[in-house]
């Protein structure tokens, strides 16, 4: 791998690395907690035939630095756009997958004029309780990451995917187990503390919500809710749980690309209706 790194302005290198051909439209893909850019492995080719693919390590991850404490989804999303800054590209498509698709949300609001088209996906505006992320950041400074890698498998993927023993299973549990406990420790307080509920309707850019039908993770209601705030967004559910790139590999590449290559679409397509606050609030499995 071609992997190259910046240094933000508080001193952490983040990692990162190109596929396809230089001039083309860059497509930004951004990881889920305790994963790595290896993780869109399955997407690349199909997107680099299309696109400048960049994507890279989020902080406490991968070949990026773990700095020790807490993180905020404000930092993450500020190492987006200083990576930007230091690469020279003024825009790109986001698409971000859980904790990516929260800092999607981050720079939807707050970095708007980087982004041309956002997708979001098997992600969440709220995950509480604060008190669940405090319990899983005690445990693996205490246990190690072997203390969460199995349950995390059996909430990111389906009951049915996990028995046909697909390669990817292995590449994931082996993410998990060598993720940095500070680096995923710093992300979980970034969860902890993230609150972008009132974030969607600041969001004014062509966005695509993803959701996994049966992803107990960031469950649909929160996927509809998301696409319910965000002015003219579209959802789609794949059938998969909480890595539907994964679980669902052309299906997640078909919806992305079908999405970056048709927006706005067909004139007068229905839009979501806007969901209410209350509907983040359904529990989730963290
Ligand atoms: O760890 C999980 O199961 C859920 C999750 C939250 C953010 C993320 O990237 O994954």
């Amino acid at each position: 791998m071609m992997i190259d790194h910046i240094v933000t302005g508080d001193g952490c290198r983040i990692a990162y690395r190109f596929d396809g051909p230089a001039g083309a439209p860059v497509l930004m893909l951004s990881s889920s907690l305790g994963t790595t850019m290896e993780m869109w492995e399955p997407q690349i080719s199909t997107f680099a035939e299309q696109f400048r693919v960049l994507r890279y390590d989020t902080r406490g991850h991968g070949g990026s630095d773990a700095p020790p404490g807490a993180y905020s989804l404000d930092r993450l999303g500020r190492d987006v756009v200083e990576l930007l800054d230091v690469l020279g590209i003024p825009l790109v498509h986001f698409c971000g997958l859980s904790l990516g698709g929260m800092v999607g949300q981050w720079l939807g609001a707050r970095a708007p004029e980087r982004i041309e088209r956002l997708v979001l996906a098997h992600t969440s505006a709220f995950m509480g309780p604060p008190s669940a992320w405090d319990g899983r950041i005690v445990l693996i400074r205490e246990k190690g990451m072997a203390a969460v890698a199995e349950a995390s498998i059996e909430r990111w993927f389906t009951a049915e995917f996990v028995k046909k023993g697909d390669a990817c299973l292995d590449r994931v549990r082996g993410m998990l187990l060598t993720t940095n406990v500070a680096g995923y420790a710093g992300c979980c307080a970034a969860i902890r503390d993230m609150d972008l509920r009132r974030l969607g309707e600041l969001i004014d850019l062509p966005t695509l919500v993803i959701g996994g039908d049966a992803d107990p993770a960031t469950p649909p209601a929160h996927s509809e809710a998301l696409a319910g705030a965000i002015r003219g967004s579209r959802l789609l559910f794949l059938s998969a749980a909480h890595l539907g790139n994964l679980e669902q590999p052309a299906d997640f590449a078909r919806a992305v690309l079908s999405f970056l290559d048709s927006w706005p679409g067909e004139p007068g397509e229905a839009m979501p209706e806007r969901s209410v606050m209350s509907d983040f609030n359904v529990e989730t499995e963290i």
